[in-house]
């Protein structure tokens, strides 16, 4: 007798691109969702990538997956999304030559709008949403606006790279392992604007006992040195590899929705750009915000850690990514009115 459990429907966008590559082993390995945890892949991309999309669905074939029960390949959300349990959009319309960040607003306004319908109309009510193409945290809010008879809480979008980049900075400045590093968290929009705090950050020493890393290290780092490696740690990438960070946002993809699917570890915080109600931090309602987060195993609720201190370096820098989040949010929906995407 088997002793796995039931499967579950995932939809996975951008299925022919290249994070997709790294992150569909990631789920069929059961490294999302469990071990014991079957999965049937709804795999979307555009109609000229589907002939690329089939070459990935030969490879998953060829991968031999206990876990993959079957897949689904289209270039139609309302069948990608159709009784789904979770969906990760990854498929985005990338930056070209001479865009402006207002060009690439526009043209993923169209493209969440239309998944955030068909997430509604299709999708399972409890489905769990994690939005990864760019700009993601306003890609997440367009698909939310037109996914309404969804509860707000099911849409979040991914800071969990920046948040894995910051920790592995800390350690390697401080000399220690990824794992002691604690409480460093990202506040805001996915994007140079983010804040990467360590201004709560700790490190366990091989006693057991804490360390601030603002006692180990120079406050000057904390707040430049860090803040603009991680703020930028995506165009390095980009600069070096010649095409953006995959392996990278796979595992970031992955570390996000196993933590919401399992809960966080005791003592454990993550960062999760989530529907901002209003009610923490002073941080504006309807926009979606990273913030420092656990999750309720039993639930999968999404609470913001309410009551850390912001200092006025730490404000100074929620503020400005609060405006530019506000300033994303106007001009996307000012797109969608107009142009009546
Ligand atoms: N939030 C984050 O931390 C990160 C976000 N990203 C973003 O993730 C996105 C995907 O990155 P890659 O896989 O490297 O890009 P890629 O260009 O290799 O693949 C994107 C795929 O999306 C597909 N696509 C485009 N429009 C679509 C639509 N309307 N529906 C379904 N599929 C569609 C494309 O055909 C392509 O196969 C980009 O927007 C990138 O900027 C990348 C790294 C980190
Ligand atoms: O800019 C990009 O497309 C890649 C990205 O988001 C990142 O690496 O953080």
């Amino acid at each position: 007798m088997s002793n796995l459990k039931p499967f579950i429907r995932v939809a996975v966008t951008g299925a022919a691109g290249q994070i997709c590559y790294s992150l569909l082993a990631n789920i069929c390995k059961g490294e999302m969702f469990g071990a014991d945890q079957p999965v049937v892949l709804h795999l979307l991309d555009i109609t000229p990538a589907l002939g690329a999309l089939r070459g990935v669905t030969l490879e998953l074939e060829d991968c031999s997956f206990p876990l993959l029960v079957d897949f689904v390949v289209t270039d139609k959300p309302a069948e990608a999304f159709a009784d789904v349990d979770v969906a990760i959009l990854v498929g985005a319309m990338p930056r070209r030559e001479g865009m402006v960040r207002a060009d690439l607003l526009k043209a993923n306004a169209g493209i969440f709008k239309a998944q955030g319908a068909a997430l509604a109309a299709h999708a399972k009510p409890s489905v769990r949403v994690l939005v990864v193409g760019n700009p993601a945290n306003t890609n997440a809010l367009i698909a939310l606006t037109t996914g309404s008879s969804l509860p707000k809480s099911a849409f979040t979008a991914l800071t969990f790279l920046d948040h894995n980049r910051l920790k592995a900075q800390v350690a390697c400045k401080l000399g220690v392992a990824v794992a002691d590093v604690r409480n460093t968290f990202i506040w805001g929009n996915h994007s140079k604007t983010q804040y990467p705090d360590v201004s709560h950050g700790t490190v366990t020493n091989a006693d057991g006992s804490l360390s601030r890393v603002m006692d180990l290290a120079e406050s000057a780092w904390a707040r430049d040195e860090l803040v603009t490696t991680v703020q930028t740690r995506g165009a390095a990438v980009i600069k070096a590899r010649k095409l953006s960070s995959a392996m990278s946002a796979a595992k970031a993809i992955t570390d996000h929705m196993r933590t919401w699917w399992f809960g966080t570890e005791p003592d454990d915080i993550v960062s999760m750009a989530i529907y901002s109600d209003g009610t923490h931090y002073g941080v504006a309602e309807g926009i979606i915000f990273s913030f420092p987060v656990t999750i309720d195993a039993a639930t999968g609720d999404i609470n913001v850690v309410d009551g850390l201190d912001i200092d006025a370096f730490s404000q100074s820098m929620l503020d400005k990514t609060q405006a530019e989040l506000i300033d994303e949010r106007e001009a996307a929906l000012a797109f969608l009115a107009e142009s009546n995407l």
